[in-house]
This record gives C-alpha cells, structure tokens and sequence, in this order.
C-alpha cells in the first residue's frame, strides 16, 4: 500500500480519475457476460425472438435492445481503457519525474556529511532502479483495481445463479489466496535483499568505471576486483532475484492451477451432486472461464505491485537517511561581513551515527580562528592533520558538532546558512567543472567578456573558449582544469574564497602567478583568502600562517612580508589588473 500512498501524495486527482476508471472499466466488463447470458437465453423463446428480429445494414440483428446495450458497453469499455492509458502513462510520467526531482532536491538540502554516507551508488541505484519500479507499480494500479471488480462483480451473478457453487468458489478464491500470498512472500524478501544488494552492485561497478586504468595495467589485481567483488556481487544479485521471480511465478501459476482445478471439480465431480440444468452449467462455466482471466491479470499485476513496495520502502528510508540540514531559502542579498569567527568548534566523522560511527573516527577541534576580509590566510599541516576538514567547517559545508560560528556578531543558524553560503567561493581538491557556465542570460552577457579576459590570462585562449553558456571543451590537463576552474572562481567576487591546494598540479609558473599575483589581487578587491598548502616557498605570502595538527591549531603566525615580490606575468604578459 506504500505505492499507493506514494501516488495519491503526489498525483491525487490523476490517482482518483485512474482508479474510478479502472472500477468503471471493471464493472462495464463485467457486464459483457450477463448481457450475453441473456441474449443467449432469450433465443429459446422463438416467437419473442422473430418479433425482435431487425435488419441493420442488410444484417439480421437478433434481439435489438441487447445488441444496443451490448455494443454501448463495449464500446464505453474501449473509450474508458484508452482515456485510462492516457491518464495512467500521464501519471507515471507525471510520478517518475517528481521522484528524480525529489531525489535531487534531497541531495541539494542534505548535508555533505549525510550525501558522502548514503554515497553515489545508492542515489544512482535509486535514480535507476527505484523509480521505474515505482511507475511500473503505478501502471499495475488501475489494471488491478479494474480486475478485482470484475472478479467481485462475477462472484456476485454466480451468486445470482447458483449459492453454493458462489460459496464454493467464494471460499477456493479465499484459500488460494492465502496460500498466494504466502508463496509471494518469499518472493518478496528475496527480492528485498536482492535490492540491497543491488546497491553494493552498483558501488562495484562505479569502481570498476573509476579504476579501469589500475584494472588495466594489472591482470592479477583485475581477476581478483572482478571475482572477489563485481562478479560476487553480480551473482548475488541475479541468484537472490531468480529466487525471488521463482516464487513470484510459482505463486501466479499455483493462483491459475487453483482455478482450472475448481472449473474441472464444479464441472466433472459437483454436476453429479447438484442438478443444474443444461444452460445453468454453462452460465456457471461460461462466468468460471471468464473469471479465470482477471483473476489471472491480479496474480501478475500483484508481485509487480509488491516489488514497487520495497522500492518504496528504499526510496523512504534513503529519503530519511537525507534530512534537510537547514530551513533557510538562501537570498540573493549577500550577506557582508568583516570577520568569520570560529568558537570552541569541534566537528567530528560520523559523529550522527552510522554503521561507521567509531569512537576513533577522525575530529577537529576545539578550534578558535578568525578569517578576516582582506586578509590571505594559509593553513599548513602535515597529510591528514584535519586542514581540508577545517577549511569544510569554515565553509560552512560541515556543521560543527559543537562550539559556534559568526559572521560578524551573528551567530550561524540553519535559519541563515545557507545565505551565508552564498558569499563562499570554493574550489577543493574534489572540486567539479560543470560544461556550462552557470549564470542567467543577463550575468552570462554582462560577463561573457571577463571570462573571455580570464581565458586569456590563465593561458587557456587557445584551449577553451565559451560560446552560448558552453565551455568549448573540458578535455583538459589536470593544471588547465583547475586554472579554468579559477576563471569561474574569479567571476565572483565572493567574501571568502577557499584554495584547497589548488596550486599543486601547478608549473612553476602558474604556481608564482597565483601566490605573488592571484592572491594579493583577490585581497584587494576586500575578500577573505584562505588557501590551504605544502608550498613553503610561498608561506611569506601568507598574511597569517595557522599551522594544524592533529586536527588541532598548534600556532598562528603572522610572517614579514618579503619587501621586494618578484612580478611574473603569464606567457602572455597580461597585467592581473587588466583581467578586472
Ligand atoms: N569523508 C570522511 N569520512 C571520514 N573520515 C574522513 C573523511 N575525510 C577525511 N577523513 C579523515 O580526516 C582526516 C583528515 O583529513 P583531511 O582531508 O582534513 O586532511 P588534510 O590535512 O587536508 O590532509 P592532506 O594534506 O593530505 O590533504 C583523515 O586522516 C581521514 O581519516
């Protein structure tokens, strides 16, 4: 029933049209069998007959009014099922989109810690997997409700023809569908451990993608990664779901079986209890075969629906697992400020539980430390003392788990974060380069031209250019992707950047250029400058130095400026003012 809560949360009125038409549709087909019944028994009466006899087309129709009635009902039968398609495919359409965008929704207003835990492979799984289970349970619906009419509305005219063939049959559909239910089942829990392996499935395969060029290069580490792992799990997954389709069609052949077994007992075994007459028996056989039809539609469409559940289920408990962190509609006023002020803050890994959640698990703090407007700070540390952790919480990316931050004298809130965030320009050692600049017409024409100039000092004019919001290529050197990723920084004029070792995969040059040029030009348009890295050479640069160890701040230094800096321009001798 999760399926169809899900439904009627997101697509209400098409719900309710869908299942008033399948209930329609179902009560309309089952009419077809009483009207024909009738028509049938009405022609023994010859005389009643010859007198209804009409010529229609140069056709003799017997019995008139049926006829009518009959071809009105097939004919709202067929209008019905196409208008019922209509909506239905309308529907599933209308559900999978809302689902993907409820996914991305939950990514963008989850917190980083909470997106990293439920990691790439379950949101793509359940992008791929989850979601068109779910339109194929919403699609099984209506044919569902439609069926299970028919079967009702049949159990009622056998009713009306024999009760103890009714009960008879009323108490075999009973059964069998107990025992239906408890075949499916099993089927069921295969099926939900075969979507939870699923996941790690899909985890592999990313692997598989990510290190094509170690799997390469290594026949012995590849044969090991694709039998101990990507085949494992493949073949768990196709065992558990085998397992789990084996019961399904054992369950809706077992469902058919029940029923042939009651037409062929009712039709060889009962006749000799009860005397039915001729056209009784076949009224009751004729309802019995037509029931088989529906009966078997319900016991297909049902797995499917049951499958859609767990789905549900998993895309519930993703959807837990990825509250929202804030309740703050970022604005587009931007929140200035002078000083960014860390207080007793304390942010730990896996702090909110989690199967990972160890007492060992790496922290920082507690931190005292202020990043001021206009100031270039450094922090340095060795590999794993906490710097790119600190310089998360300072983007406000990770929440602390205790002490406080302010903007100023304000305090940071889930009420104001995410406003915050707007004035924070990042570029980390995982950041990502979008194909397209991402800015509405109007920023694209006012700044199309800087990018172009950007372009150009960073030496990439020859490489990448920008034509109608697409950059021309991102097939790029690591160094060039992450100059062009500082052409985009430098669009902005945010009140903090944050260079997490970005001048690493630098040559020489570009390395000078973006100590001795880059930074001071970024401080004198008023923003914070934090750059996290190893280059001694440059820490001179640095306005204020804060050493981190162990996720700790060991000292805070405020090196002499070296009194003359050597100027270098890039190759193309583009002066860094000229790029404004
Ligand atoms: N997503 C994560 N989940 C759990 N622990 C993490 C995560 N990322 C980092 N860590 C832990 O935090 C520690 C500090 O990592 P961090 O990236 O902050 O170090 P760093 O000082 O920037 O190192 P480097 O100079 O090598 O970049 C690491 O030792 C690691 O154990």
């Amino acid at each position: 029933m999760q399926a169809l809560n899900l439904f009627t949360r997101f697509a209400p009125n098409k719900t309710f049209v869908a299942l008033i038409l399948g209930l329609v549709s179902g009560l309309l087909y089952s009419m077809l069998i009483p009207i024909v019944m009738l028509a049938i028994s009405t022609q023994t009466n010859s005389d009643a007959m010859t007198s209804r006899i009409v010529d229609v087309l140069g056709f003799e129709v017997s019995n008139w009014t049926l006829a009518v009635v009959f071809f009105t009902v097939c004919s709202s039968i067929i209008l019905l099922s196409t208008l019922s398609e209509i909506i239905l495919t309308r529907m599933a359409l209308d559900i999978r989109s809302r689902l993907r965008r409820d996914i991305y929704q939950k990514v963008q207003d989850a917190s980083i810690g909470d997106v990293d835990k439920v990691g790439r492979s379950s949101l793509l799984q359940a992008l791929a997997t989850d979601v068109p289970t779910i339109i194929g349970g919403a699609q099984a619906l209506p044919g569902l409700v439609s069926n299970c009419v028919i079967v009702f509305a049949m159990l009622g005219y056998l009713s009306f023809l024999d009760l103890d063939i009714f009960y008879f049959v009323s108490k075999t559909v009973l059964c069998g569908s107990v025992i239906f239910l408890v075949i499916t089942y099993f089927g069921n829990h295969y099926y939900k451990i075969a979507r939870l392996a699923q996941d790690r499935l899909q985890a592999a395969f990313l692997a598989a993608v990510s290190g094509v060029k170690e799997l390469k290069l290594s026949r012995k580490k590849y044969t090991f990664f694709e039998q101990k792992i990507l085949l494992k799990e493949e073949l768990e997954v196709r065992d558990l779901q085998k397992k789990g389709r084996t019961f399904h069609i054992l369950a809706n052949n077992f469902g058919d079986a029940m029923f042939f077994v009651t037409i062929g007992f009712i039709s060889f075994i009962l006749v000799n209890y009860y005397h039915f007459s001729n056209s009784e028996l076949v009224a009751i056989v004729m309802v019995l075969l037509y029931l088989s039809g529906p009966i078997s539609m319900i016991l297909s469409l049902l797995p499917t629906l049951s499958i859609a559940n767990i789905s549900v289920d998993k895309l519930n408990t993703l959807f837990e697992s990825l509250p929202s962190e804030s309740y703050d509609e970022a604005s587009d006023k931007k929140l200035e400020w002078k000083s960014l002020q860390l207080r007793n803050v304390e942010y730990k890994y896996n702090a909110q539980g989690g199967d990972n959640n160890t007492s060992d698990s790496f922290g920082i703090g507690p931190i005292d430390l202020s990043i001021n407007a206009a100031e270039v700070t450094f922090i340095i540390g060795g590999n794993g003392s906490g710097k790119s952790t600190l310089a998360k919480v300072i983007a406000q990316l990770y929440k602390p788990c205790s002490g406080e931050v302010y903007f100023d004298n304000e305090l940071v809130t889930e009420k104001n974060i995410n406003t915050y965030r707007q004035g924070i320009v990042t570029i980390f050692s995982d950041y990502h380069l979008f194909p397209q600049v991402l800015m509405d017409h109007k920023e694209y024409d006012k700044e199309k031209h800087k990018l172009e100039k950007h372009l150009k000092y960073f030496g990439l004019e020859d490489k990448v250019s920008v034509d109608d919001y697409e950059f021309s290529t991102l097939d790029l050197s690591d160094g060039q992707r992450r100059r062009l990723a500082l052409v985009i920084a430098m669009i902005d004029v945010p009140q903090l950047y944050i260079f997490d070792e970005w001048a690493a995969d630098q040559d020489p040059e570009f390395k000078r250029v973006f100590y001795q040029d880059i930074l001071p030009y970024l401080r004198s348009r008023g923003s914070a400058v934090l750059v996290i890295s190893h280059d001694d050479r440059y820490f001179s640069h640095a306005d204020k130095l804060v050493y981190v160890e162990d996720g700790k701040i060991a000292s805070v230094e405020y090196p002499e400026k070296p009194e003359q800096l050597e100027k270098v321009n890039t190759k193309k001798n583009v002066d860094i003012e000229g790029i404004a």
